[in-house]
């Protein structure tokens, strides 16, 4: 049954910065000559954060990356009943989470119009004046959620975006926040939002038995914990990278993997989400119409470790806003996450001892609380005999 509440209590109280608007207009009309100390990223993260292959590749790298994407996987035809057409997708979507944790889908069944609802309403949102936005803040301690400036969650430093979002399951949706910030609660917008979680969610369902498909697990092994009835946690978000002024000194999101199992999202035209292989990093580039999907720390112990959690981050630009927007799905808080034993090599322990979300947020928010993130909370879950 559904869980009672989702957890995002902070161990303490969390700063809240100031508008990441009011810091550009302030750079802008020169109150301030420099990025305020924490927008500032230490010079080995923001280090080639233009995209390595992209146009600012240094010629000795080019031959190396220049045939590096991340891979695209097509659904069409998973409709037909063609078996082998589905298994071919999924043996492929399955690769593509073992060597790279991430891939793009087209041709999925989300509807062109509610993207383009969804992306008109997220637009909508972030072109309010700050003091409208900002009446969808929530108070610190429910971290990404309502409107704010990401707060340094999963870093020490802060990022330079702005966000939206909210739980999509459980409840409370998107009703309440409109309600904060429009009058009538923007109907239209709320729908928007609506169908877009819903569609993804549908998209993410497909991915999870795909995946288990791709391990040749009954099908159901992963996404029979995602149902509405399961209490499993869906949040949507928007991510908003305003122009920077000093975007080399700064990141829109820095290094981290999700804490999530799977990772849907829709980002425009500008391009600025990279993925970590091996020691480079690859732009994901923007392709129409398409979802880029990763495998977050979950779904890398659930599969005890055949999928990947891999690093990502993004880069802002001087001329250029950007948007995602993202599916979240995570587990029940309280189910015990356990590699299926057709996974685990006859007379081995699985990689990761049996944890609940719950106990992995705890680690989290205490590496949070002592600054510590150079351990990520997944790494915390690993049996010692399983570390090197
Ligand atoms: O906006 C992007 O492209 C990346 C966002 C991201 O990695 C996140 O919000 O976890
Ligand atoms: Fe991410």
């Amino acid at each position: 049954m559904a869980t009672a509440k989702p957890i995002y209590q902070l161990a303490t109280p969390t700063q809240v910065y100031d508008n990441i608007r009011t810091v550009e207009a302030q750079l802008r009309s020169c109150i301030i000559d420099s990025l305020p100390e924490r927008y500032i990223w230490p010079g080995e993260v923001v280090e080639n954060l233009k995209p390595a292959n992209h146009e600012t590749v240094a010629k000795e790298k080019e031959d190396v990356v220049q045939n590096l994407a991340i891979p695209v996987v097509d659904l069409a035809g998973i409709d037909s009943a063609s078996e082998e057409v589905r298994a071919r997708i999924a043996r492929e979507m399955g690769k593509a989470c073992e060597e790279w944790g991430f891939f793009q889908v087209i041709n999925t069944a989300v509807p062109a119009a509610v993207m383009e609802q969804v992306n008109d309403s997220a637009r909508e949102f972030f072109a309010l004046p700050v003091e409208e936005m900002e009446k969808a803040s929530e108070p610190p301690g429910k971290p990404l959620m309502g409107y704010g400036g990401r707060l340094s969650f999963l870093s020490s430093k802060v990022p330079w975006v702005e966000y939206l979002g909210e739980f999509h399951i459980p409840e409370p949706g998107v009703e309440a926040l409109a309600k904060k910030v429009w009058e009538d609660g923007n109907p239209k917008f709320c729908k928007a939002i609506t169908d877009y979680c819903n569609s993804a969610e549908q998209l993410g369902l497909l991915i999870l038995e795909l995946l288990a498909e791709s391990l040749n697990l009954p099908k159901d092994t992963y996404s029979q914990h995602f149902q509405r009835t399961s209490g499993y946690q869906g949040s949507w978000r928007f991510n908003y990278y305003t122009r920077c002024p000093r975007a080399s000194e700064t990141v829109g999101q820095g290094p981290h993997s999700d804490p999530v199992a799977l990772t849907i999202l829709r980002q425009d035209q500008v391009p600025g989400l990279q993925v970590r292989k091996g020691n480079t990093w690859i732009t994901a580039e923007p392709l129409s119409g398409a979802f880029v999907v990763n495998v977050g720390d979950f779904l890398q112990a659930w599969s005890n470790d055949r999928f990947k959690s891999v690093e990502h981050r993004a880069f802002v630009n001087e001329k250029r806003e950007r948007l995602s927007m993202i599916y979240f799905m995570s587990p029940p808080p309280v189910l015990n996450i356990e590699a299926p034993s057709k996974l685990v090599p006859e007379n081995q322990q699985s990689v990761y001892r049996t944890f609940t979300y719950a106990e992995y947020l705890g680690i989290m928010f205490q590496n949070r609380v002592t600054g510590d993130f150079s351990k990520k909370a997944l790494d915390y879950m690993r049996r010692e005999t399983a570390t090197e």
